[in-house]
């Protein structure tokens, strides 16, 4: 790969720099935003305990009260259960017996468990206890105090997150009603090529068998249902446009793809031949609305970006499905809220040494791997063997090798969930 290939990293920067999706934002009630995105972050409106309460069964009192170590007979003056209902102060020189949750009585200053006592936790409260801690306990002591578990205005969850079930507890604990989730990224996706046949893959639909035999140089559309199942996996919505090579019909297509759409990508036509569309329509010798470039990036090489009529982002993909792959996952998932892209490091188990040579190379080089986990509890990426197309059968991981992907160990090497 020659050196004035640009570098891919610096690729993705750009294309989160200069495409910014903005997909609606919803206030949806808390049970239907399980699994959905943040669009702000979610704070606390209130504090968590509201009030002062008990963090145990047993009797609430004054500690000036107390005799400990020495035992300390006091009369019960109150039954405090968890239940609704204001509470009375405590009268000094007696007890509350008080239930875990419960408000605790002004006046009083912790809680001597029952087990401390010489009380029968079941039944009616008795008339009098013993208390009999083993030493004097500090003030407040299973005392949980106002805001101690939440405090008001706490941030319980950040913009980007998914909602899990731990949110929607929480939401619910605190009264929220609703939270801010992004609705679905609508992407238009418009695959180009004039040798394309089959129908545009529609979800569900049963796809094109067949139809290559057809004529001779016929490919069998796929990249549309490959790039679609990427999308919706991170929960966008997708419509599979097709354009042949004429700009005017180009043209058309992704007005047709933009209206309605957060996010337009093409496939096919960014290369350096004499029939690619994309580039003869969008490029400098067009409309000159889009960029493209050449990365040092193996495969998946050519690649662009741009904005489409009424200001719809647009990212450019090559043709070929497995560059296509590459670039979906390197450069437009960063761009969708909530999509888990971030490469991260992973042992690496490679027979036959390819991402160790690939680093003599410029760029990045990636080759697809499958995560398997050892009964040591280690998890590594195995590299699938052949070549392309084929490995990416059982594929779940792109590895990234190339002199770009270098990791502090040998062993190790940076992968992106597929
Ligand atoms: N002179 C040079 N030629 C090429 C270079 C180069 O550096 N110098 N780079 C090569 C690389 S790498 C790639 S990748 C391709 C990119 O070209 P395009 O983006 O214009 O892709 P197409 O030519 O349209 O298609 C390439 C290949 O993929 C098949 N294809 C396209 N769309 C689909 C689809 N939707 N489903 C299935 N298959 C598809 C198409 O039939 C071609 O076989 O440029 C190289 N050339
Ligand atoms: O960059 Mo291309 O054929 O290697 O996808």
């Amino acid at each position: 790969m020659s050196t004035h290939h640009s570098d891919p990293w610096r690729w993705r920067e750009l294309v989160a720099r200069e495409l910014r999706l903005a997909p609606a934002v919803h206030e949806v009630p808390v049970r239907e935003a399980a699994g959905r995105v943040l669009a702000s972050a979610v704070r606390s409106p209130e504090d968590v305990p509201a009030v002062a309460v008990s963090a145990m069964d047993g009797f609430a009192v004054r500690r000036a009260d107390l005799l400990a170590p020495a035992p300390t007979r006091l009369p019960v003056a109150m039954d405090l259960p968890a239940r609704l209902g204001a509470v009375g102060a405590l009268a000094p020189g007696s007890a509350a017996r008080i239930m875990t949750g419960a408000p605790v009585p002004a006046g009083a200053d912790l809680i001597v468990e029952v087990e401390a006592t010489d009380a029968d936790p079941r039944g009616a409260a008795p008339a009098e206890v013993v208390l009999a801690p083993r030493a004097l306990p500090e003030p407040l002591r299973h005392v949980r105090g106002p805001g101690e578990e939440i405090a008001r205005g706490a941030v319980l969850a950040q913009a980007g997150d998914r909602v899990g079930a731990g949110l929607i507890g929480l939401a619910c604990t605190l009264g929220i009603p609703g939270l801010p989730v992004h609705g679905a990224v609508r992407v238009g996706v418009v695959v180009t090529g004039d040798e394309l046949v089959g129908e545009p893959a529609a979800a569900g639909a049963d796809h094109a068998a067949g139809t290559a035999d057809e004529a001779p140089g016929a490919v069998r559309e796929s990249n549309g249902a490959m790039l679609a199942a990427a999308l919706e996996a991170d929960g966008c919505t997708v419509r599979i446009l097709r354009s042949g090579d004429e700009p005017a019909q180009l043209e058309a297509v992704l007005d047709e793809a933009a209206d309605g759409a957060d996010l337009v990508l093409t496939t096919g036509g960014i290369g350096h031949g004499a029939y690619d569309v994309v580039k003869e329509l969008l490029g400098p010798h067009g409309r000159d609305t889009s960029r493209f470039s050449h990365l040092a990036l193996r495969p998946g090489g050519p690649q662009g970006l741009g904005v489409l009529r009424g200001g719809v982002p647009v990212v450019h993909l090559p043709g070929t499905p497995v560059g296509a792959l590459v670039g979906l996952h390197l450069f437009v998932r960063p761009l969708l809220p909530g999509a888990d892209a971030a490469p991260r490091g992973m042992l690496l188990e490679d027979p036959h040494g390819r991402i160790a040579r690939s680093r003599a190379r410029d760029g990045l080089v990636v080759e697809p791997g499958r995560t398997v986990h050892g009964p040591d509890g280690s998890t590594r990426a195995v590299l699938q063997d052949g070549r392309r197309l084929a490995p990416y059968g059982r594929a779940d991981l792109l590895v990234l090798g190339g002199a770009g992907a270098q990791t502090a160990q040998a062993d190790t090497a940076l992968v992106v969930p597929l």
